[in-house]
């Protein structure tokens, strides 16, 4: 396998076609030509974005880590390390989302709470004589 051939965005624009469809994700190359018809996205959107650098659309899908570990077999190589850029990936919106509905549910049980014993004192001093 040559995964550690460089190679330039000028490169990679020439394989463009659904015959030969390479990809830019995360400054690594990918040719999907093979996967064009097995992406269960559909090879229409690979195919919009041969020969191109594909990562911020890869990125806005949210692929699970399964098609991250798929993909590693379509590597090709690499780009030119003055090509690259850095976009971050955005794999786990479901943690986050995880941790700032604990963050809120750990105060919105505290409102009740307080409210409940504010009307317990209330109660004790007005009506219980
Ligand atoms: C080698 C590169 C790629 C691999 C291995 C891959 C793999 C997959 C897999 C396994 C899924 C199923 C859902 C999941 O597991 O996340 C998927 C869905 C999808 N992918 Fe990709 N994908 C690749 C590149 C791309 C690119 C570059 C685009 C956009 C230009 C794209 C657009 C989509 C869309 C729109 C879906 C459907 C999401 C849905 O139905 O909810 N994929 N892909």
């Amino acid at each position: 396998m040559s995964a550690d051939k460089v190679y330039t965005l000028a490169e990679v624009a020439k394989n463009n076609t659904n015959k030969n469809c390479w990809l830019v994700i995360h400054n690594n190359i990918y040719d999907v030509t093979a996967f064009l018809n097995e992406h269960p996205g559909g090879e229409e959107v690979l195919i919009e974005q041969a020969g191109k650098d594909a990562t911020e659309h890869f990125e806005d899908v949210g692929h699970s880590t399964d098609a991250r570990d798929m993909m590693k077999k379509f590597k090709i190589g690499e780009l030119v390390e003055s090509e690259r850029k850095v976009v971050p990936e955005k794999s786990e919106p479901v943690w986050q989302n995880a941790n700032s509905d604990s963050d809120q549910s750990a105060k919105s049980w505290l409102i009740p709470l307080v409210l409940g014993v504010f009307a317990t004192l209330l109660y004790t001093f007005y009506f219980s004589k």
